[in-house]
Parts: C-alpha cells; structure tokens; sequence
C-alpha cells in the first residue's frame, strides 16, 4: 500500500461552510453549542462564522454574537471567513485565531460569489492579509472552484495555479483546494493539488471537498496518497455555497473519521462525540444528518 499520512487534522467547517446556506435561522446559542459538542468531540480547529455581507449571506450576520458566544478551550482554534477589510476590521475585535480569505480559480464564480473579478478579489485581499499578519494571525486562503465552476465548467489545472501563484504572492499562509460543487474525481483533484504543491508546502495545503457526485471520500484518499494531510469537512454533511447553486453539502466530518480510522491515522477525533454533535445540529435543522456514518452509528444506537 502506498505510505499515508500516519495523522491527519481535519477542520471542522460545519459551523460556517456548513450553516451559511440554511434558510431558517440558526440561534446564536445552538452554532456556538455546535461549537462546544465538535470541541467534545476533540477538534482541535473549527471555522466559527464569516464577516461577510449579511445582505448577501443573512445566516452569518450574528457572527459577532457567535465568536462572543463561543467556549474558548485551549489549543482550539477558531478561524473565521472574511471577504475584505470591512470584514476583517469587524472580525479583529472577537479575537479569531486565524482568518481565511476566498478566492476562486474560475472568474465566473468569482464574480457571482464576491461580486468582482479575480484580480480584484487579489487586491482586496492584499492589505487584508497585510493586516492579519501585523495582528499575528495566520491566514488560510481557499481556492474555489479548483476542478469545476457552476457557471464556466471544467476548470483547468493552469487557471488553479495562476490564482495559487496570486495568492502566494499577497502573503497567503496556507492554500485550500476546493472542489466547490463536488464534481471532481481523483485525476483532476491530483492535478489540482499538484499544482498547489509547487507553491506550498505539503503541510500548508489542504484539501474541501464536497459530495454532490459521491466522490469526496475518494478524492480526500487520492490526496493523502499524496500526503496531503488536512481537510476541511463538515459534521452531519451540512453545508453548501449560496452561490454554487446544485452543489450538495461538505464531505461529512464523520465519514472522514470512519474512514481515517479504518486506515490506522490518527485524527485525536472521538467518532461518537462527533456523532452526537451531528445529531445535535441536524435536529436543530429538524433533519436526519446526511453524514453515512452518523446515520449508520445512530441507527445502531436505537438497535
Ligand atoms: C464581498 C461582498 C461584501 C461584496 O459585495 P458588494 O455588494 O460588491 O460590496 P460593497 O463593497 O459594494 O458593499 C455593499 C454593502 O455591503 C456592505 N459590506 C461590504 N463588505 C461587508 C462585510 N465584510 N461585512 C458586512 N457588510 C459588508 C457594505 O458596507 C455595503 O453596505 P450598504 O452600504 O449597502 O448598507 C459580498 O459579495 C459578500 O459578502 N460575499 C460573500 C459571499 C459568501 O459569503 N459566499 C460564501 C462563502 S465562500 C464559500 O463558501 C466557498 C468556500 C470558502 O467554502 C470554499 C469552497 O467550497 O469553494
């Protein structure tokens, strides 16, 4: 078998990624006991919420409530999404510790997603990274689109690398590759990441995906034959882009789990905790979990 990674950290995008798309409105207090259940649960990093427009994303307008309602436990790291400086001078105040900027690697998406073109998307990023960085905080850039766009299609793996080349340029600490709407397979993930991978180290990349055409799980395990060895995902399933209309939600945190732990890595995540977290924010939703394993664990549980 080709050598693994013997651990790999997952970021729990459930709370941001996960609820941004969710119609009715999630209390403040149930997303930041989503918090404290995935930290239960053993997540070391969470993305809280995002400083963007509530205009454009109205879920994620109570996010100065949510990081003041949030339990800070230590090596826990709470990251937070912004779009701009307006964004990042509102986050800076709540104290995230690290801050994630998007851009995508297909103009179409960039225009629908943050209203302006991808080389302006770079420039507005630029003094935000400038100031995260003279904040002391890290910053994770995420790649959209990096196999496929809603409204352009494929992508290629040279249009990926122009923007990942763009985004190292301003300072970006660590690229996510992200498969926005979920219709990469292995061959175009690989080439994707590889592009990535001449920009960054293996330890500042990371690997989103989502599951619309079933293939997150492969994807994520044709990256960590790569040794790529953290991912984003998203307990219970939750989640998709307001602007990629079709895609379905993340990769389910606890499908990661269930399959890192059939492979030996380590993740320091307790399946069974993060099942109850799972549970816990799918009944808030009034849902069954789209997460496999969650159903499959609770279905157990009932006998
Ligand atoms: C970027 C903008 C703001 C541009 O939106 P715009 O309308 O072009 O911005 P603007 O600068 O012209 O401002 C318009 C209004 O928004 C306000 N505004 C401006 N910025 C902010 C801010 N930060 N926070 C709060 N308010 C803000 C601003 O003050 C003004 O208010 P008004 O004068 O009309 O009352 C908008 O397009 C936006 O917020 N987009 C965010 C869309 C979004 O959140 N998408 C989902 C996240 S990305 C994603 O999920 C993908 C990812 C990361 O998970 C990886 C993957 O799977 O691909």
């Amino acid at each position: 078998m080709t050598n693994l990674p013997n651990r790999v950290t997952l970021v729990d995008v459930g709370p941001r990624d996960g609820l941004q798309n969710e119609k009715e409105n999630v209390g403040t207090a149930d997303k930041a006991r989503l918090v404290s259940l995935l930290q239960d649960a053993g997540l070391k990093e969470i993305e809280v919420t995002s400083f963007v427009s509530p205009k454009w994303v109205p879920q994620m307008a109570d996010n100065t409530a949510v990081m003041a309602a949030i339990e800070r436990r230590p090596g826990v790291r709470h990251s937070v999404l912004v779009p701009n400086m307006k964004g990042l001078e509102a986050a800076l105040p709540t104290k995230p510790d690290e801050v994630v900027v998007f851009a995508a690697a297909s103009e179409a998406f960039s225009q629908k997603n943050i209203n302006c073109s991808i080389a302006e998307s770079i420039e507005r990023f630029a003094p935000v990274v400038a100031a995260a960085h003279e904040a002391g905080l890290k910053v994770r850039g995420a790649l959209s689109c990096a196999v496929g766009c809603p409204y352009q299609g494929e992508v290629s793996p040279d249009e990926v690398e122009r923007v990942v080349r763009l985004m190292k340029a301003i300072g970006v600490d660590h690229l996510g590759v992200a498969d926005t709407i979920g219709v990469g397979t292995p061959r175009q993930v690989r080439a994707a990441m590889e592009r990535a991978l001449k920009h960054y180290p293996l330890v500042e990349v990371s690997g989103h995906f989502h599951d619309t055409y079933g293939q997150a799980l492969t994807n994520i395990y044709a990256c960590l034959e790569m040794g790529v060895h953290t991912f984003d995902a998203s307990v219970a399933g939750l989640g998709g882009c307001p602007y990629a209309k079709g895609a379905t939600g993340n990769v389910a945190t606890e499908d990661v789990v269930f399959m890192l732990n059939g492979l030996g890595i380590e993740t320091s995540i307790d399946l069974d905790k993060l099942v109850d977290a799972g549970a816990f924010i799918s009944g808030v939703l009034g849902r069954q979990p789209v997460a496999r394993v969650g159903r499959a664990i609770l279905a157990k549980r009932k006998g």
